[in-house]
């Protein structure tokens, strides 16, 4: 379990994160998201113990979170990646990063992690040589070896190519799948929406919303109906009490409307389709995608493009 309670953070007089609580459970992959500058490097750091909050408290496990607090050593982090030594190999380096566990060589997950990296025959050629992509994937692997119960990613994906991001996501269900509590921050919403089970948006260091994934694509009080008639169909719900709009949003493609019923049934609106004449095939909630519902919050609240600016 991830708890944030009433985190803040500043930095000289600028407020950063502003009274932040979310929680993250175990089997819950739950993607951190917000617009650059937001304030979430920021939380992740309060997170692992890297910086002390002003204001509000950390857990992990149940466990108040500092620096070195032991149960930072069942958290798998990667923030701002740590600092590779350039001469050493990748495995030189995952090894003086372990030591720092004090516990023995090797890890317990450090095969599933070595696969999930794809290093190959590189893992030991030195660090100095790698690329971006290798050393993000490197940094990974130091995240994972350690089949973490708990863990806190910012922007894992940076640097990877197509397979490897579909790598990671399947590696992030897997661990997920075994009770870890995952938290990852993301600008790829199209990835988020494959990957998170629940989101933190937040905005200006304060929060938008939070809760599971499904909810924040459910279109509020809307539903999509395929019909035999659309005409018919569209005559007969723009009739019926409890109905705040209707349309056909492709009459040439036929066959299907969108109604926004926010106190009706989807049952009613069939029965009353049905006993019409009209012929349902399928009535179902109207879903929107994360990148429409994640601009409609943020963009609600901006005050344009100053974040961005500011970062
Ligand atoms: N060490 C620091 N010193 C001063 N200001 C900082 C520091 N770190 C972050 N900030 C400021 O705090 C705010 C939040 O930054 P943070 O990096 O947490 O946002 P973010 O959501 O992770 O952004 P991005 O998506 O661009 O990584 C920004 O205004 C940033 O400029």
């Amino acid at each position: 379990m991830i708890d944030a309670h009433e985190l803040s953070k500043r930095y000289g007089r600028r407020p950063a994160v502003e009274g932040l609580s979310f929680t993250v459970a175990p089997g819950q992959i739950c993607a951190l998201l917000g617009p650059n500058g937001a304030g979430k490097t920021s939380t992740m750091r309060m997170l692992v113990g890297l910086s002390a909050p002003d204001a509000g408290s950390a857990r992990i496990l149940g466990e108040p979170v500092c620096l070195g607090a032991a149960v930072l050593r069942r958290v798998g982090v990667l923030i701002d990646g740590p600092a590779f030594v350039p001469h050493l190999t990748g495995t030189a380096n995952l090894r003086l990063l372990w030591s720092a566990t004090r516990r023995a060589w090797p890890p317990p997950a450090l095969d599933d992690a070595l696969d999930l990296a794809g290093l190959g025959a590189a893992i030991d050629r030195k660090v100095k040589g790698y690329s971006m992509g290798m050393r993000q994937r490197l940094v990974l692997a130091q995240a994972l070896m350690r089949a973490p119960d708990v863990l806190i990613l910012d922007e894992p994906a940076n640097g990877l190519d197509p397979a490897e991001v579909r790598a990671l996501r399947d590696h992030l269900a897997t661990a997920a799948g075994q009770r870890a509590a995952v938290l990852v921050s993301s600008h790829q919403l199209a990835e988020v929406q494959q990957l998170a089970t629940h989101v933190v948006v937040m905005h200006h260091g304060r929060l938008v919303t939070a809760g599971p994934l499904a909810d924040l694509l459910r279109d509020a009080g809307a539903f999509r109906v395929e019909v035999d008639d659309t005409a018919a169909a569209l005559a007969v719900l723009r009739g019926m009490p409890g109905v705040t709009s209707v349309a056909a949003p492709d009459p040439a493609a036929g066959g299907e409307v969108v109604v926004t019923a926010p106190d009706v049934q989807s049952s009613d609106l069939v029965q009353a389709l049905v006993t019409a004449g009209v012929g349902v095939t399928s009535a179902r909630r109207a879903t929107r995608s994360l990148e429409d519902a994640f601009l409609a919050m943020t963009q609600a609240t901006t005050g344009g493009r100053d974040d961005r600016a500011a970062h």
